[in-house]
C-alpha cells in the first residue's frame, strides 16, 4: 500500500471540497491529516469526501465525510456532487449508488453537467435530529440568540437530513445578521447534543429562498447542500413555500425538490480545481504536475 493517495480539490457552489481516492486501502483519512490540509490556504476545505471500497452489495462506494475541524459528518450534499463528477469523469458512468454512515443514497450527473443527489427522507422527530429534550413540534422550537426580550434570531425549524440542521427564518436581508458571531454559539448550544448546522433563511417567493449557513465543524461556508435541503423542507413544512424551491446561497444557486415519495433531491454544479496526492495519515501533500505520468 503506497502511503500517498490521489485527491482532487473541487468545489460545489464554493463549498470547498477535497475528494480523496482511498480505494484499495484499509486506512482512513485521519483527523490530524484533515487539520493539516485545512490550515493550508491552497488545500483549505470545508469537507473531505473520501471514496472507499463498497461495504454493502448493491452500492458502488462507501463515502467517509470529514469536516475541516477533523470531526465526521453524516451527510454532505455539495460534496456528493463533487464525488459524482470525479467518478463520472474517470469512468463515463453517470449514475451511482453510494453508502455513507447515514445510509444509502443515489446520485447522477445530467446531460447539462448539473448533478442531482437524493438525500433520502428528512427526519423531524426530536430524538432523530437529535435534540437534548423533547419537542413535539419541530417546525419551530424554543431557542433564541440575542437579548432575551428582543432576540435577533429565534424559533428555528429543526430537521435531520442525515445530519442535524436548525433553520432560523428572518424577514430582513440574510447579510444583516452576524452569523459569524451567533453561529458558533448556536452550533454548540446544549439543545444540540451532536451540535448542529445553523442556517439563516429569508423566503423571497413561494418557490425561492436566500440563505447563509454556519456549518457544524466547518464554520461559514459559501453553500451547504444539506442545509439547502433542510431549509427547503422546513419552508414547505411550515407553509412558507411549495415543495420545489430555488435556493440562493453566497456561492450561487441550487434547486431542491421534496418529492411526493418523501425523498429530497438536491441539484447543482460541481467544479474541479486541481489534483494532487497526499498522505492520509499526516496530510503532507503535493500537487500533481501537469503532463506527468
Ligand atoms: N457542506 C455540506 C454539509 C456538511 C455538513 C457538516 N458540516 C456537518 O453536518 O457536520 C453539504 O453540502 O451538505
Amino acid at each position: 500500500m503506497s502511503d500517498r493517495a490521489p485527491f482532487a480539490k473541487m468545489n460545489g457552489l464554493g463549498n470547498e471540497i477535497i475528494v480523496a481516492d482511498m480505494r484499495g486501502r484499509a486506512d482512513r483519512v485521519t483527523a490530524a491529516a484533515a487539520l493539516v490540509l485545512a490550515a493550508n490556504p491552497v488545500t483549505r476545505f470545508d469537507q473531505i469526501m473520501a471514496i472507499h471500497e463498497a461495504r454493502t452489495p448493491g452500492t458502488a462506494f462507501f463515502i467517509d465525510i470529514l469536516n475541516s475541524d477533523g470531526s465526521s459528518a453524516q451527510a454532505c450534499g455539495n460534496g456528493m456532487r463533487c464525488v459524482v463528477q470525479a467518478l463520472a469523469a474517470e469512468s463515463g458512468t453517470k449514475a451511482f449508488t453510494f453508502e455513507t454512515v447515514a445510509g444509502i443514497l443515489n446520485a447522477r450527473e445530467h446531460e447539462d453537467g448539473l448533478i442531482s443527489v437524493d438525500l433520502g427522507e428528512p427526519r423531524f422527530g426530536w430524538k432523530d435530529i437529535p435534540l437534548a429534550e423533547e419537542f413535539r413540534d419541530t417546525r419551530a422550537i424554543e431557542l433564541q440568540a440575542g437579548p432575551i426580550d428582543a432576540p435577533v434570531l429565534h424559533s428555528p425549524s429543526v430537521v435531520s437530513m442525515g445530519n442535524p440542521h436548525a433553520v432560523f427564518w428572518v424577514d430582513a436581508d440574510v447579510w444583516t445578521y452576524e452569523l459569524d458571531r451567533v453561529g458558533p454559539l448556536l452550533e454548540n448550544h446544549p439543545i444540540f447534543p451532536e451540535r448542529a448546522n445553523i442556517t439563516i433563511a429569508q423566503v423571497t417567493s413561494p418557490s425561492s429562498l436566500t440563505m447563509r449557513t454556519w456549518e457544524r465543524g466547518a464554520g461559514l461556508t459559501q453553500a451547504c447542500g444539506s442545509a439547502a435541503c433542510a431549509a427547503a423542507v422546513s419552508a414547505a413544512r411550515t407553509g412558507r413555500t411549495g415543495r420545489t424551491v430555488d435556493i440562493t446561497a453566497p456561492g450561487g444557486h441550487l434547486t431542491v425538490e421534496w418529492r411526493d415519495d418523501g425523498h429530497v433531491i438536491l441539484t447543482g454544479p460541481a467544479e474541479w480545481e486541481f489534483s494532487g496526492n497526499f498522505d492520509p495519515r499526516t496530510g503532507v501533500w503535493a500537487r500533481e504536475i501537469e503532463g506527468a505520468a
